[in-house]
């Protein structure tokens, strides 16, 4: 058994902390042999919830979890941490686009990114899962510059995971037997998801489908607006499906991706596929040693191009309100 590493959960208070939390203590992100530090941070009116948060996981009784430290200070929240699920930000009411939480949000990326910069590990892995999650990743690393850009992502693994859900349904066949489907761009109703270099059981899903009218309009559609589908039914959003996902993306990321196989998740772009550079894109990247590539040689087609290109002018219009929103603070 290792030393116990730190790990930091911020909006620990919340709905998908609460799921989330469970899943980190007892072993399925950093593996069954890796003791943890759970740093709780949420705000300072959520302290009384965070208690009764902290009194369950000591009644889970899991064995990994050698120590909880709740908080509501940054410099303690974050201080000499190895991983950081940046959950904290004030989620989508219905009728909202994601978008519409980036003033409110962005601030507490630039708070963050900085108490990063002072007090956490130089290679802490960061995970960033509020809304806008791919603006708020890159404003925290801008304010961080002190760790490598490349320590900082952006979750899109659970548009992942809902697109190979829909087509697995679709073909009749268990989840796991669908591989490689790609989410490009933002975690936004902009975003691509992308059957065309997807299996199962290791044949194109194209033509497993043989159905494009199906993979170029109703698929993308129902995985662009899941988020919202489920706001309308749940009144709230996404919770138990988020915290998995995070779970799914941040052990992924230290244990490495199976040979032949991608998952998606939002970097600093350095240009691939003609994107512009330095906006938190959605890629497939391949894992190796702790270190995420960029999955090159994929083929884009004219209607890819397309949607590549309208998600990109999002995150550029987002970046640019994020960058003043910022300044003016
Ligand atoms: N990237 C993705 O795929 C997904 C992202 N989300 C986003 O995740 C975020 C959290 O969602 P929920 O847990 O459902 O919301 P929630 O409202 O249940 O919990 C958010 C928590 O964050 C805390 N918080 C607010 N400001 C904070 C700060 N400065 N520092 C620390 N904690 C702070 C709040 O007090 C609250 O306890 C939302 O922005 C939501 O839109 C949700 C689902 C999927
Ligand atoms: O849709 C939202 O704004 C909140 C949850 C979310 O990002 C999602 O379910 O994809």
């Amino acid at each position: 058994m290792s030393e116990p590493i730190r790990v930091v959960v911020t909006g620990a208070a919340g709905q998908i902390a609460y799921s989330l939390l469970y899943m980190i203590a007892k072993g399925d992100v950093f593996g069954p042999n890796q003791k943890l530090i759970l740093h709780l941070l949420d705000i300072p009116p959520m302290m009384g919830v965070l208690e009764g948060v902290v009194m369950e996981l000591a009644d889970c009784a899991l064995p990994l979890l050698a120590g909880v430290v709740p908080t509501a200070d940054p410099a303690v929240g974050f201080k000499d941490v190895s991983a950081a699920f940046l959950v904290g930000a004030m989620p989508r009411k219905q009728g909202m686009e994601r978008k519409d939480l980036l003033s409110a949000n962005v601030k507490i990326f630039k708070v963050q990114g900085e108490a990063l910069n002072n007090v956490a590990k130089k290679d802490v892995k960061v995970l960033v899962v509020g809304n806008p999650a791919n603006t708020n990743a890159l404003i925290c690393s801008h304010y961080a510059p002190s760790i490598p850009k490349e320590n900082f992502t952006a979750m899109t693994r659970l548009d992942q995971n809902r697109a190979q859900a829909q087509l697995a349904a679709r073909l009749s066949v268990g989840i796991d037997r669908v591989r490689n489907v790609i989410i490009w761009g933002n975690h936004s109703s902009t975003q691509y998801p992308d059957a065309k270099n997807a299996t199962v059981d290791g044949k194109s899903v194209v033509e497993a489908i043989a159905n494009n009218d199906y993979l170029n309009a109703e698929f993308v559609e129902t995985v662009q607006k899941r988020g919202a589908a489920v706001i309308n039914a749940r009144k709230m959003s996404s919770a138990m499906s988020a915290a998995k996902a995070a779970s799914d993306h941040m052990r992924d990321w230290f244990a490495g991706t199976k040979d032949g196989e991608f998952v998606s998740m939002g970097v600093v772009s350095d240009g691939s596929y003609g994107t512009p550079k330095d906006i938190v894109f959605s890629f497939p990247v391949q894992i190796k040693d702790g270190k995420w590539t960029i999955k090159q040689g994929l083929a884009v087609d004219d209607f890819a191009r397309g949607k590549l290109d309208a998600t990109a002018a999002e995150l550029l219009e987002e970046k640019e309100e994020a960058m003043a929103v910022c300044a003016a603070e």
